[in-house]
Parts: structure tokens; C-alpha cells; sequence
């Protein structure tokens, strides 16, 4: 019992006492894992050019900045063909409507994100998931495109801190006239994703979280706004 003059402590855990499952990826790891998620899923990341909006200042993005740039966006090479000559061209800030309906996010969970002792916060959870599938219901994010309306999440697993964490979403219902979208997305670990595909091994992998998503598609775009222009990453 503490007496109600005494000031409550909340000890938060020193993080570098909590093992990490593994270490931050250097830039050479991190765009490794990414090189191997694309050859394996047949996707391709893409990547935010924010130059034609004439502002001095780069916008950052939430989940970039709170994952320090270790977050990636891939799509599947299919849909990103379809209308383009080349899948190697731009995707151009002309084709409204562009739709995915599967997307994938990569990110690394670092020390940075931990919730409780030694695992990522919920929250962080959370907007992955959310994330991936605005990507998947919006991947030019368009002004006059897709919000979230209502996102539910299950957390199956504690998600431990320093893990390669991999999101797929997918658009399962789109309604035009109510400009609704559902969607669902999956968390799992990345390294034992590659490892399980890349052995060969069809065993299901545990889910550390899902989700399921309504979004809708506003009346109007908000004044001011101006779509992200995304490219796909060049082949290296
Ligand atoms: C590596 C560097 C970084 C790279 C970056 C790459 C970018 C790539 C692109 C993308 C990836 C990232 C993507 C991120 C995605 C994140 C998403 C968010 O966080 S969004 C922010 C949070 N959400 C809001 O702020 C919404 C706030 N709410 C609203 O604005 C409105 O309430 C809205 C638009 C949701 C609905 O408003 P109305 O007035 O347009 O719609 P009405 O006409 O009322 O409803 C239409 C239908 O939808 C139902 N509806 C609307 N809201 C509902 C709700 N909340 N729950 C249930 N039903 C709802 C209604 O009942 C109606 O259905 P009936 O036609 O009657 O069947």
C-alpha cells in the first residue's frame, strides 16, 4: 500500500537489460531482408518521392519517423503492370482508382517501440497493421482516397522487441456506392517467414497479430491536401 502523499513509480525497464531477438539492422541488412520479401513474394517496394509537392520541408511520415526509415511498403509486381507499359516505369499521380488489394509491410521493431518489458506497445502494433492494409485500399495515398473508420486487433503473441516483423494485408470487399473497403492484415516474423519459404516448409507460422479493418472513401478531398507520389524502387 503506497500513502497518498507518496509520489507512484512506475520503474519502466532499462532497455538495454532487455535482450533484443535481434540486433538493429544496418542499412545493409535491412535493404537485404527487403531484396529477399520481393524475390519470394513476387512484390516490389515502393517508395515515397515527395518533390512535386514544392515544399521546402520533407513531410515525414509517422511510421517512418517512429521507425526510424527501418519500414517498407511492397506491392505485388501484377497489379502495378496493369496500365503501365513497363513495370519498371512510375506510377504517375494520374491514375486515380489505382487499386492494390494486397499489400505487404516490412518493419523493424526497435528499441525505441517497447510497450511492455522487452516487447513492442500495442499501439505500434497497431499502425503497422493499419498501415498495410491503407496501403493495400490506397497505395498512391490520395487525398480523396480511403481512411480508416474502424480497426479491430487481435493480439495473439507478445511481438518481441528487435524482431523483423512482416504485415500482409488484403482488400477482401470493396462497396463503390457506400465507398466502403474491408480489409484484414496479418503480423508475422519476417526471418522465420523467409525461413519457412525458403525450406521449403508449409507449416503455418504463428501470428502475432491481425486485424480487420472498414475503410471509407471520403466525399471530398481536403483542401490542401496533395497525394504522396509513389515510385517503385528502381531494380538495383
Ligand atoms: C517509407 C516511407 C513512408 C512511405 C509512406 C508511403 C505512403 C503509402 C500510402 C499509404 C500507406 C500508408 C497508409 C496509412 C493509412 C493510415 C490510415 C489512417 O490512419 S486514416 C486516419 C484515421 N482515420 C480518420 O481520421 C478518419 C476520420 N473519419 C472521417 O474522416 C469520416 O468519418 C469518414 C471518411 C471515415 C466517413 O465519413 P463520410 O462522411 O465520408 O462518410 P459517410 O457518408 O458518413 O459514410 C459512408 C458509409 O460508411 C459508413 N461509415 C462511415 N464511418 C463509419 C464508421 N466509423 N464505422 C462504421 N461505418 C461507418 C456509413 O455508415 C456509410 O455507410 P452506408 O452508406 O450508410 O451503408
Amino acid at each position: 500500500m503506497t500513502r497518498a502523499d507518496e509520489p507512484l513509480v512506475w520503474q519502466v525497464p532499462a532497455v538495454s537489460r532487455v535482450p533484443l531477438a535481434a540486433p538493429v539492422p544496418t542499412d545493409a541488412e535491412w535493404s537485404g531482408f527487403i531484396r529477399r520479401l520481393e524475390s519470394r513474394y513476387d512484390v516490389r517496394q515502393v517508395q515515397v518521392d515527395n518533390t512535386h509537392t514544392k515544399s521546402t520541408r520533407r513531410v515525414s511520415d509517422f511510421l517512418d519517423s517512429a521507425t526510424r526509415s527501418r519500414i517498407a511498403y511492397l506491392l505485388p509486381t501484377t497489379p502495378l503492370c496493369q496500365g503501365a507499359a513497363d513495370a519498371d516505369d512510375d506510377v504517375d499521380d494520374n491514375s486515380a482508382g489505382y487499386v492494390a488489394d494486397r499489400a505487404i509491410l516490412a518493419v523493424y521493431f526497435g528499441p525505441h517501440m517497447q510497450g511492455p518489458s522487452g516487447g513492442v506497445h500495442g499501439g505500434a502494433v497497431a499502425s503497422v497493421l493499419d498501415a498495410c492494409i491503407g496501403m493495400a485500399t490506397n497505395p498512391l495515398s490520395q487525398p480523396e482516397g480511403y481512411l480508416t473508420a474502424q480497426l479491430t486487433v487481435n493480439y495473439r503473441r507478445m511481438m518481441p522487441l528487435g524482431s523483423y516483423g512482416v504485415a500482409w494485408a488484403r482488400v477482401f470487399e470493396r462497396d463503390d456506392p457506400s465507398r466502403k473497403a474491408y480489409g484484414i492484415a496479418r503480423l508475422v516474423d519476417g526471418q522465420a517467414l523467409l525461413a519457412s519459404r525458403e525450406n521449403g516448409e508449409s507449416h503455418r507460422l504463428p501470428v502475432y497479430a491481425e486485424a480487420s479493418a472498414l475503410f471509407v472513401r471520403r466525399k471530398r478531398a481536403v483542401e490542401g491536401a496533395s497525394p504522396a507520389s509513389l515510385t517503385q524502387r528502381s531494380r538495383l
